[in-house]
């Protein structure tokens, strides 16, 4: 992960430098700065955090070889500076330089204007005030400098809030902050799942939350959290710790989840310069674990974290694990599909970690041959809370493993013989967890055959050969956000390069890709109004991205959990939603299971085609796939010798030069990928497709030449601006209004558009 880091100063001169004290640069006090996007990508798609350092100067010192060297000088305490040396990057550029000050005091400022600038000196001032202590400071005393003068500012928003704003949050008591927070956000009531979850939450009770897709549960279980922080400060003496541990499923919803509780956290102060009142730090896989190290080093209120990142830390660091022992809350966000993504073992292990004394010495000789008992034998005079409060939250949770979590009677509803491997996981992770609460609160606002009512779903029955081409159409005629989700990585690998061809913007998400992509990838999609994510479950589940009008089920999936969470991807927050489901002859029986599962009929309307526009699509299609095939052939050439290329150098011989050529990347854009393009019949068949491209779409019985006339009048549509952008002679309505009007009964599709056009045409 790379971090730009940026010098802020207003700092007083610091005297000779001589007399300061060194630090290396990660000890000093950098401080992580909120970016506009979740993922922290700079235009340039390299940068994941910035982080800021205020009170700095820099001076440039030589040293005995005539190297230049970078020196911060920094303000630890109000009266104390200290130094931390830096080598140069190569053409890096610093000098700094002293201003006055309002009330006389001489300011040094960094800048990267040149490292040969004449008032390199005047960093240094005479006047500085030094304390004569030579001892350098810890890092926590260096917080607790700051935690002095940042508490003063802290009590503001303390006060009382003015219950009249927010009526229907009246009854909950939520720390005054929060409130005014809420406000400024607009969430007038709370959503069903919160006002139900909230009381007991902050009753101090353990909650097993199930409601829809969308309905704020993460706002259900983190309010109680960051009010019972506001209420109970920390020491100013100590560093923070580690009080709550929300674990996620994926990468992408643990950092959502990090940027939902920062918005709600630095919504009332959001000018309010130093440390936030409550820090929250990630940990998830892809991303640097030196870098997310650093981070609890420093410490942190609210961990979230995947589990696999997070035992891997855990193993290698006593403190951690003392640290997690000792939380006050911890929360599992999606515990089904955790289980599912293999986490089973390390969630287990962290779980663990949060077991009472009486519960762990139960358990005997057994549990010293125990990995986690290994791993953390050398805690044992640290003991885990007994007010420690446990949410489990979840679209989807069956309702046996809720009553499981009532009972807490392992096995009790095992035997079932629907109970599969994963419901048994489960139920192993009911009986690890360690209620503190006897009777723990579940609240089930499942709603009835899984999906939220503000979702319209419709269907495209078609051959398998042509979802291509309805997925072509569906996007054309709906401009709008579209979430594809496709049950395979290469299905996704083979769909990109076809609609980037087809100059449909179009970007991966699935789990091979590179973190920062996939990162990079989720905030393309968020940022354009008519984007396309073509991904794999890895984006079904919790990802909170605003305004998703489509979900398209190009690939149904195998469960009714994966087709409910797919599905709440839209019509999030009480907002519309529509979701279609591509079904070929060969999806029937998956279909049919997948609606008995939710306790449907297959009582899904069509989506009306308007049959004219097909033929076109379908030969852009077919010139399009095939220049894929010719490129995939180049591409699949330049794998192999890149491979070629990798195994030379393993076994350390040589090969002929001639027989590499640049490796290439299954996911790069074929925009990029070397060598293509190249083949004259390439050229020949972009042409065609230009060409192609070019012609406009024009409903069958429009005249565009004459659209006075025609069986389909559309001057009225012209000069009103109503008709559709792209497809002459289309209305501009919306999926979601479409299938108000779409029949029940549906005729049987043909393969060709042609025919089925006819007979569907509205
Ligand atoms: N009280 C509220 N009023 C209005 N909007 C809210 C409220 N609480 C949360 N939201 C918004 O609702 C959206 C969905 O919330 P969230 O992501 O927590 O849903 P969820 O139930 O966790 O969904 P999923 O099951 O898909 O993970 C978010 O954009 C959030 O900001």
């Amino acid at each position: 992960m790379k971090t730009k880091r940026k010098l802020q100063s207003d700092i007083p001169n610091a005297g000779p430098s001589s007399a300061l004290s060194t630090l290396p640069v990660d000890a000093l006090p950098w401080k992580t700065i909120k970016t506009t996007s979740f993922s922290g990508l700079d235009a340039g798609g390299g940068m994941m955090m910035l982080e800021e350092l205020d009170d700095v100067a820099v001076e440039w010192v030589q040293d005995e070889g005539g190297a230049k060297k970078a020196r911060f000088i920094v303000r630890l305490y109000r009266h104390m500076w200290s130094t931390a040396d830096v080598q140069p990057a190569p053409n890096s550029k610093g000098k700094g330089k002293a201003k006055e000050t309002k009330n006389g005091k001489r300011i040094a400022e960094a800048s990267n204007q040149g490292i040969d600038g004449e008032d390199e000196d005047e960093t240094i001032n005479e006047d500085q005030e030094i304390t004569g202590d030579d001892e350098i400071p810890s890092f926590s005393r260096v917080e607790e400098e700051d935690m002095n003068e940042v508490d003063q500012e802290d009590h503001l928003g303390d006060e009382a809030f003015d219950d009249t704003l927010l009526p229907q949050w009246s009854s909950i008591p939520l720390h005054p902050i929060l409130k005014r927070s809420l406000s400024k956000l607009g969430f007038t009531k709370p959503t069903d799942i919160q006002a139900r979850a909230l009381p007991v939450c902050l009753a101090g009770r353990d909650v097993v939350g199930v409601a829809e897709t969308g309905s704020g549960k993460t706002l259900a279980y983190a309010l109680p959290i960051l009010s019972y922080l506001l209420r109970n400060p920390r020491a100013t003496t100590s560093k923070r710790t580690l009080s709550s541990l929300i674990l996620c499923p994926t990468r992408e919803l643990a950092l959502q989840v990090v940027d939902h509780l920062n918005t709600v956290i630095r919504q009332t102060f959001p000018e309010k310069k130093g440390p936030p009142r409550i820090s929250v730090g990630s940990v998830i896989g892809g991303l640097s674990a030196q870098k997310q190290q650093r981070i609890l080093d420093r410490g942190c209120d609210v961990l979230v974290a995947t589990p696999g990142r997070l035992w891997d830390l855990i193993k290698a660091n006593d403190d951690l694990a003392a640290e997690i022992k000792r939380i006050r809350f911890l929360v599992i966000d999606e515990a089904d599909r955790m289980i599912e993504n293999g986490h089973f073992a390390e969630l287990e292990s962290i779980v663990r970690l949060t077991e009472r004394q009486s519960r762990l010495s139960g358990r005997g000789a057994a549990e010293e041959e125990d990995p986690v008992f290994a791993a953390t034998s050398s805690l044992d005079d640290v003991s885990a809370r007994s007010d420690m409060q446990t949410f489990i939250f979840s679209a989807t949770l069956s309702k046996d493993l809720q009553q499981n979590f009532k009972r807490k009677k392992r096995g009790s509803q095992k035997g079932d013989k629907k109970s599969s491997a994963l419901a048994d996981l489960l139920e192993d992770l009911v009986e690890r967890l360690d209620f503190r609460d006897k009777n723990p609160e579940v609240i089930d606002l499942s709603p009835e055959g899984g999906v939220v009512a503000m979702l319209k779903e419709s269907m495209i029955e078609c051959v398998l050969s042509e979802k291509d081409l309805f997925l072509y159409y569906f996007l054309l005629r709906y401009p709008g956000r579209s979430l594809v989700f496709v049950g395979s990585i290469d299905g996704i690998r083979r769909l990109v390069p076809l609609f980037e061809l087809l100059r449909v913007p179009v970007w991966p998400l699935h789990s091979q890709l590179q973190q920062k992509q996939r990162l990079k990838n989720l905030d393309r999609f968020k940022t354009s109004k008519n984007g396309i994510l073509i991904a794999t479950d890895v984006a079904a589940r919790g990802l909170d991205i605003p305004h998703v009008d489509h979900v398209v089920h190009f690939n149904l999936p195998r469960t009714a959990d994966a087709y409910i969470h797919r599905s709440g991807r839209t019509a999030r927050a009480q907002n519309p939603g529509f979701a279609l489901q591509l079904v070929s002859a060969e999806d029937k029986n998956v279909q049919r299971s997948l609606m008995r599962s939710l306790g449907r009929d297959i009582d899904i309307p069509d989506l009306p085609i308007e049959g004219g526009f097909l033929p076109k699509l379908k030969e852009r299609i077919r010139v399009a796939r095939e220049i894929e095939k010719a490129q995939h052939g180049v591409k699949k050439e330049n794998h192999d010798r890149n491979w070629l290329r990798e195994a030379a150098e393993a076994m350390d011989v040589d090969i002929d030069p001639s027989m590499l050529s640049d490796g290439d990347d299954p996911d790069a854009p074929f925009a990029k990928s070397q060598n293509i393009g190249r083949s004259g019949k390439v050229v020949e068949l972009k042409e065609e497709l230009n060409r192609l491209l070019a012609e406009p779409l024009i409903a069958r019985g429009v005249s565009a030449r004459y659209p006075t006339s025609g069986s389909k009048v559309i001057v009225g549509d012209l000069l009103s601006a109503r008709g559709h952008p792209t497809l002459l002679g289309a209305s501009s309505t919306s999926a979601y209004d479409e299938i108000q009007f779409a029949k029940k009964k549906k005729p049987k599709l043909s393969a060709t558009g042609e025919r089925r056009s006819k007979q569907i045409h509205r």
